[in-house]
């Protein structure tokens, strides 16, 4: 693959819409260039589609995570969810990616949750910054240093293990820029659906009550639902989908301007109990993770983690809006961001 340093201002970005062809991202002359095939081959074929592999891993972390908000209730202090999804997503991939729990990558750890967060934000506001390159680009560096760590994890494992992928060796930017694309990709996502999945059933109290009885009448006394047991969750799955269908993601993550006022209709999950509309990209009135040959190869991950998580949220708590609020008071039309300081909820 030809590798070029793009040097028409400090911060640059070609992504070209022919499936084959690679991305690119520089910033000083550091080149990050991404690959989507060999991307969607480490995806797909290799890690996040094994069931089998990340399943355990699911269930474990979502498990630390209940014990977690278990210890914050315990003191009465107020959960922010925004930010637990994020840990549990961050630990989640990197645990399945690279064989290394987040919360274990010890000083490192809270940099790296800042920088996801910078990058995030930066990827948000990204025609704005094409027009004001003074506002500076993610810390390259310290995401090298963090993915380094972590990638020659993932190298080591690959290459022990009957994995059928070739890795270039040729530049660590190279591999690093699809490490941290595959980032990006994974945990902003599946932390922001279920941030909004509970915000909306925060704002419905009449879907929070009909999930928890589902949730509780299905699992009785066992204390942990697991993959197994999320299957037969028909309300909740519904709950999902409505969420999907009212807040897209990933249009959401990248900002976008509609043409025209648009209405999107009522929130019912009841609509998806009963219809065969689902999100895998085949009925185009959902398609959270695209469709066709680009469609998201991290989507039954994203989805298993969502469903996990939220089904043992509402099993394990009640739940309430915090002091001074009521339920008008979650807008539907803006997503607030947590910042490494305001934040509450300890990681690991
Ligand atoms: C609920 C969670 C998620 C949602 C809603 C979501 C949504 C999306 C969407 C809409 C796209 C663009 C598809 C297109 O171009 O047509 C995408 C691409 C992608 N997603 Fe996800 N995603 C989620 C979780 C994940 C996870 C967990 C991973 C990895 C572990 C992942 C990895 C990727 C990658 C690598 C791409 C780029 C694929 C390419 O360019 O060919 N996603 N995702």
């Amino acid at each position: 693959m030809a590798k070029e340093v793009m040097k028409t201002h400090d911060l640059d970005f070609c992504s070209r819409p022919d499936n084959h062809a690679s991305r690119r991202l520089s910033y000083n002359g550091l080149d990050l260039v991404f690959a989507p095939y060999e991307m969607r081959k480490l995806c797909v074929v290799n890690l996040f589609s094994r069931v089998q592999q990340f399943r355990p891993i699911q269930e474990d972390e979502v498990g630390r995570l209940m014990e977690k908000i278990c210890q914050l209730s315990g003191d009465s202090k107020p959960v922010n969810i925004s930010e637990a999804t994020t840990c549990l997503s961050i630990t989640i991939i990197c645990r399945v990616g690279f064989g290394k729990r987040y919360a274990e990558a010890g000083a490192k750890r809270s940099r790296f949750h800042g920088l996801l967060s910078e990058s995030q934000a930066l990827l948000s506001s990204f025609c704005f910054s094409d027009y004001f390159p003074w506002v500076g680009w993610i810390d390259s560096r310290g995401f090298t240093i963090v993915l380094k760590t972590l990638s020659n994890n993932l190298i080591s494992s690959i290459k022990n293990s009957s994995m059928n992928i070739s890795i270039q060796t040729d530049s660590c930017y190279y591999r690093y820029g699809r490490m941290v694309n595959v980032f990006l990709a994974g945990t902003e996502t599946s932390a922001a659906a279920m941030t909004w999945a509970m915000s909306f059933l925060m704002k419905h109290s009449n879907c929070l009550k009909t999930s928890q009885d589902e949730v509780r009448n299905l699992v009785g006394r066992k204390g942990f639902l697991n993959e197994n047991d999320i299957q037969s969750l028909t309300y909740l799955k519904a709950v999902i989908k409505e969420t999907f269908r009212l807040q897209p993601i990933a249009p959401l993550l990248v900002a976008r301007e509609t043409l025209g006022k648009c209405s999107i209709g009522t929130a019912l999950p009841e609509r998806f109990i009963g219809s065969s509309i689902d999100y895998k990209g085949l009925h185009f009135e959902l398609i959270p993770f695209g469709a066709g040959r680009r469609i998201c190869p991290g989507m039954r991950m994203g989805v298993a983690t969502v469903e996990l998580a939220l089904a043992n949220l509402l099993y394990k708590f009640d739940w309430e809006m915090p002091a001074g609020m009521t339920e008008e008071d979650i807008d539907f039309d803006a997503l607030g961001h947590c910042t490494q300081e305001n934040s509450s909820y300890p990681c690991g």
